[in-house]
């Protein structure tokens, strides 16, 4: 395989439980290298996505493409696996788990063992070594799960919601980890509801929708879809008038202050000229900057209605 060639590839992959579509004809690629954020809202078939590209589930149709083959034996050793449903052996210790994880991947015993003491002393976990599983917290069994997914040094990491259940100290420890292996020229793919993590890590997010891809690109090209706010205040009458032909929306802070949803002609520069045209004098002028949040807020809602638009059509014709 060569350095260019995609280490995943769904091309319209499709795939329904019981009549009721999970995943509709879904394409998308990861790069060797990248970081790549997939998010959606519950249900809206990343799971189901991340199993069909580990060749855990088949399509019903379309295709996949692992390290450019089929997934399966090929991609044995490469991939380290996070499954979104948690679990070690309650009786194993943190240090079994991980080598079996290891040796499950082809790594020897004595080296698998060694990886083990290794990770665990390298991300905070030392004492625990020859702690039960059943003795662990759930951040601890769960930063556990995530080494034994890793410790054989694959290249390409597909961890389904691995922010989950974590305390924010631990999310940034794994935030760290993830940085870590990306510097290693690793790939990854991760789900995540937390946005503020694809945001800080992500080169590319996937967004989906009800089973349908809904956005792929980056995080500067997602925030181009939230919608622009700027907060104002004025010192004399008259600003909300002023700026309404700026605005889709506008609401009343608590403060006093407007908060305006923009249109997408407005132009920050023109509102402000307004103002001064109309003798509004501003004691505030605030654009906010759009999270990714919003954006995902904007982009999924659109979807829902478009959905609802062509339901509409149906019921009509
Ligand atoms: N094994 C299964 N049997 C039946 N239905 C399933 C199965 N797996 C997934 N589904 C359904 O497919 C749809 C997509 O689920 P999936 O778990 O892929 O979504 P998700 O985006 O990962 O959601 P979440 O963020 O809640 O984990 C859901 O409606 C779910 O109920």
């Amino acid at each position: 395989m060569d350095k260019t060639t995609p280490i995943l590839q769904l091309n319209n992959v499709s795939k329904s439980y019981g009549g009721t579509p999970a995943v509709k004809n879904v394409s998308f690629e990861v790069r060797p290298g990248e970081i790549v954020g997939f998010l959606g809202p519950n249900g809206a078939g990343k799971t189901t996505s991340l199993r069909m590209a580990l060749g855990y589930v088949k399509p019903d149709s379309g295709d996949v493409k692992l390290f450019g083959g089929p997934p399966g034996e090929s991609a044995f050793g490469r991939v380290g696996f996070l499954p979104e449903e948690r679990g070690l052996y309650k009786k194993q210790t943190a240090r079994e788990a991980i080598a079996h994880m290891a040796r499950l991947n082809g790594i020897k015993r004595r080296e698998a063992f060694a990886t083990a003491d290794e990770m665990l002393d390298r991300y905070g976990l030392g004492d625990a070594k020859r702690k039960k599983n059943k003795d662990m917290s759930k951040g601890m069994a769960q930063k556990v799960q995530l080494l034994s997914a890793i410790a054989h040094d694959p290249e390409f990491y597909i961890l389904d919601e691995p922010f989950s259940g974590l305390d924010p100290v631990n999310q940034q420890v794994l935030e760290t980890m993830v940085r870590e292996i990306a510097a290693r020229g690793r790939t990854i793919l991760f789900s995540t509801h937390v946005m503020e993590h694809a945001e800080r890590l992500c080169d590319r997010i996937l967004l989906m929708s009800r089973g349908g891809k809904v956005f792929d690109g980056s995080v500067s090209e997602a925030l181009d879809h939230a919608p622009r706010r700027v907060i104002l205040a004025s010192e004399n009458s008259g600003l909300a008038e002023t700026v309404t032909p700026f605005a889709v929306d506008m609401e009343r802070r608590a403060d006093g202050a407007l908060d305006l949803l923009l249109s997408r002609e407005a132009q920050t520069p023109d509102i402000l000229e307004r103002c001064v045209q109309a003798g509004v004098r501003l004691t505030r002028f605030e654009p906010m900057r759009a999270s990714l949040h919003e954006a995902f807020v904007a982009l999924v809602g659109r979807d829902a209605l478009d959905a609802d638009d062509a339901e509409m059509t149906e019921e009509l014709s």
